[in-house]
């Protein structure tokens, strides 16, 4: 089984894709197309998510949450956004 990752050291690994954009990158994909295309993968996941909630069952789901986070973290890194200026809203 893979080793657990988690969402501190997702952000830390596509903070450091942002700057040395290697290729091949998904990251580097998204946030070259921009805000507007990363934004609607995040509606897409959210929807996804509650589809698979909702119909799906719990390991469906827990695929779709994890990509929804995933995408939450790239409009976060497009936006210039830090993990710390989201948390301090929690
Ligand atoms: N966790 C993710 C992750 N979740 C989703 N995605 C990508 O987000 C993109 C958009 O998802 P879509 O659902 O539109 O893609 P899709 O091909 O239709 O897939 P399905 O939803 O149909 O399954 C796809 O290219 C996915 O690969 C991710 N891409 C990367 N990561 C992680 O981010 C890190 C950096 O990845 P790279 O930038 O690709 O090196 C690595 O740790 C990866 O594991």
């Amino acid at each position: 089984m893979a080793p657990v990752k988690t969402f501190e050291e997702l952000f830390a690994e596509l903070q450091e894709k942002a700057v040395t954009r290697p290729e091949g990158s998904s990251t580097v994909v998204a946030l070259e197309r921009g805000v507007h295309f990363i934004g609607k993968k995040v509606v897409e996941e959210a929807a996804e998510s509650w589809m698979a909630a909702e119909h799906e069952g719990p390991e469906r789901a827990a695929e779709e949450i994890s990509q929804l986070l995933y995408q939450a973290q790239v409009l976060m890194i497009a936006t210039g956004l830090k993990l710390e200026d989201v948390y301090r809203h929690l």
